[in-house]
């Protein structure tokens, strides 16, 4: 924490020249008058934050509260007039995204790149042990100071994971940036941990690497998808010779979809790969030398962009319309604006930029044995083990598996849980922990008025308010996200309407809809639900000092109805088993099955119904049909439905698939009892 007393009136600074923006703020270099310093001040116009004070404030408390020599610390910050001033130290090399786009467009050699992401993951390292989650780690917040010191910077959407004590088990919000952003936290299953800030710090890698983030040419839509259905990115391309197996295989570490596989950053800071890393000097002798002031660079990259962004626009509305005209598909020539899109939530936006490129852009890439590898692995990569089990399976063993793998081919470019992914950009989230009651009170990081933001204590990090934590909920979310997040809170992707028996306007919807009401509050169900439950990740529970974070939900479960007596795999002994105890099981295992046969018969009968309503629908691929940009409210809404029965159909499969395997093993349980018996 500064020592010097930097003053809280805008009088005693005087701004310079702009040297950063974000969607929420612009960042000026500024001389501090009286102490004579140099200093960046972030200017943050609150009328334009809407509601979102809250998430303001707790930037610039952590900002305030964080001590590490890698992490930018904010000196003060006070309101002036309608904006919000954070002073900081001045970082005179800029950002990392700033030195790559002005001079290293094709990305840095490894040992700049190993001490960038050294400093960095030490900055998370602490980060996590105190709690934070990051949530935003990119080349753009990766800043240095002329020595060349790293400062992980922007904690605009950071996160505690105390914020309502240690029953506080995972984050649920849908924020970050598409690029860099992991899987979890797209698809809002689970809730989210630390490890998400180990995923972007490996997109981080990729994107040091190469110049920037894997699918950063993509339009945002596109890079949720991508995300969701494709391999995880690495260093596999040809240009990608140059770098060591210590590298590739730290990035590897790092993008695992599953989190749980993911190392923590404190065990991969010990990774050998972090071996070449040097001293800071290092890089103020490498990729600092030599270039132009930081003002200069940020106004020559701005023109580029400015250019660009004019040059792209007009040939997209072109394009468009001719488009529209033929109703065809448009494949622009150039690249999505990389590094510009950043976040886009307007719904109609966000589609018909996710149509403006088709999946065999591919040709169009420039990396085109990344494209043919990822296709390549997208198959795999969808299907579960299940079903990747299910496709090995001969037709003449089972009708049934057939008919699911057929949907399975047909629907293998969907993400798992497409719903959850494009939910979570309109309907964000809410922290997943409402129900926990932190039973302590502290109020001294709430005594930080909206006019006056002090520094608080460091002890008071870990403890928040119910008030605060309410507050940290309603405001999670990404400044610029609130607007649109007001927009579509009634769930413009979703509407509630699509779930309501009113409107359904066809026999086959009502039919449809009926069995899934039925389905959804019987037992099956609470069946599923109990699946998911199991196959939700065994509490995993970090020490840190005094607190304790686990990434499992450790609220008590209410008692579960479920008929299906579950089967406890390889830690039931069949010698244990009687005949009479397996039998109902098996029954009702069975008796679910023939139910979600029927179900699932009227998912594809209804899919396909959906699919007729489309106009030029044998020709039209579900992928296509959802990317497109409906006409009218009833396409809308059609679109709406097809992904409501592809998500149910994805789940229906799989858990007929996991009820028919454990009805084989519980017959084959039931076999050799009753040959026993016998
Ligand atoms: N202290 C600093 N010294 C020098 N440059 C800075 C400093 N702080 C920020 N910048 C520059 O300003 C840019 C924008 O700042 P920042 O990321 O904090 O804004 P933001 O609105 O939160 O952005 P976003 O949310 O889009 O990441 C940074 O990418 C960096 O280039």
């Amino acid at each position: 924490m500064s020592e010097r007393k930097f003053p809280l009136n805008a009088k005693d600074y005087k701004l310079q020249e702009e040297i950063g923006d974000g969607v929420s703020a612009t960042v000026h270099k500024a001389l501090c008058i009286p102490l004579n310093e140099v200093v960046a001040i972030k200017v943050l116009d609150l009328e334009k934050c809407n509601n979102d004070l809250d998430g303001i404030r707790r930037e610039v408390q952590t900002m305030s509260l964080i001590n590490h020599p890698n992490v930018l610390q904010a000196h003060c910050s006070f309101t002036a007039g309608h904006q919000l001033w954070v002073v900081m130290p001045y970082m005179a090399g800029g950002s990392c995204l700033h030195i790559i786009k002005s001079s290293y467009q094709d990305g840095f050699e490894e040992p700049v790149i190993a001490t960038l992401l050294r400093e960095t993951l030490r900055a998370l390292v602490y980060l996590h042990a105190h709690g934070h989650i990051h949530r935003d780690v990119k080349a753009g917040n990766i800043l240095l100071d002329s020595n060349g010191v790293v400062k992980l910077a922007d904690f605009g959407v950071s996160a505690c994971m105390f914020d309502t004590g240690d029953r506080q088990r995972s984050r649920n919000t849908f924020v970050g940036t598409p690029c860099w952003m992991a899987p979890e936290v797209m698809q809002q299953l689970h809730g989210y941990d630390f490890k998400a800030d180990v995923w972007s710090f490996g997109i981080t890698a990729l994107e040091l690497a190469h110049g920037h983030a894997p699918f950063s040419k993509y339009p945002p839509m596109k890079v949720l998808l991508m995300t969701l259905q494709n391999a995880p990115p690495g260093l596999d391309y040809e240009r990608d010779k140059r770098f060591s197996k210590a590298f590739k295989e730290m990035v590897g570490t790092c993008l695992v979809k599953d989190p749980k596989k993911r190392p923590t950053s404190e065990k991969l800071l010990k990774h050998p790969f972090f071996k070449q890393a040097r001293p800071p000097d290092y890089l103020a002798k490498t990729i600092l030398n030599g270039l132009p002031p930081l003002g200069e660079r940020y106004r020559t990259i701005k023109s580029k962009e400015a250019d660009l962004l004019m040059q792209n626009k007009s040939e997209y509305e072109a394009h468009l319309s001719q488009a529209r005209i033929r109703k065809q598909k448009f494949h622009p020539s150039q690249e999505y604006i990389r590094g510009i899109s950043a976040w886009n939530f307007n719904l109609e936006d966000l589609k018909s930029q996710a149509a403006l490129i088709s999946d065999d852009d591919s040709s169009h890439a420039e990396e085109p044995d990344f494209n043919r590898k990822q296709c390549g692995r997208l198959d795999e990569s969808a299907l579960s083990p299940e079903r990747a089990s299910s496709s090995a399976t001969t037709p003449s063993q089972d009708d049934e598996l057939n008919d699911i793998h057929d949907l399975e081919s047909s629907f293998a470019s969907f993400p798992s849980k497409p719903l959850q992914a494009l939910k979570g950009c309109f309907d964000i989230g809410e922290d997943e922990d409402n129900a926990t009651t932190p039973d302590w009170k502290d109020a001294s990081l709430m005594s930080t008025g909206q006019q006056n933001f002090t520094k608080a204590s460091i002890g008071s990090l870990a403890h928040t308010t119910k008030e605060e934590d309410t507050a940290a909920q309603n405001s999670s979310l990404p400044r610029h996200l609130i607007s649109e997040q007001k927009k579509y809170s009634s769930g413009s992707l979703i509407p509630e309407s699509t779930y309501s028996p009113k409107r359904i306007s066809t026999e086959v919807d009502r039919e449809f809809q009926l069995r899934r009401y039925q389905s959804y509050s019987g037992s099956l169900y609470r069946a599923k639900k109990d699946t998911v439950d199991e196959m939700s990740d065994s509490p995993h529970v970090e020490h840190k000092g005094r607190f304790k974070v686990t990434s499992a939900d450790l609220s008590p479960k209410g008692s579960t109805n479920s008929t299906v007596t579950p089967f406890t795999g390889g830690s039931s002994s069949p010698i244990s088993l009687t005949t009479a105890s397996v039998l109902p099981s098996v029954q009702s295992l069975l008796q679910q099955n023939t139910i979600q046969r029927v179900n699932f018969k009227s998912i594809r009968k209804n899919h396909f119904y959906s699919l007729k309503q489309q106009p030029g629908s044998p020709e039209t691929s579900v992928d296509e049909l959802l990317q497109m940009t409906p006409a009218t409210p009833r396409e809308r809404e059609l679109q709406t439905q097809l992904m409501l029965l592809q998500q149910s159909v994805l789940s229906q499969t799989e858990e007929l698939k996991k009820q028919k395997q454990r009805n084989g093993q519980l017959e084959n349980q039931l076999n050799a009892l009753t040959q026993r018996n016998d």
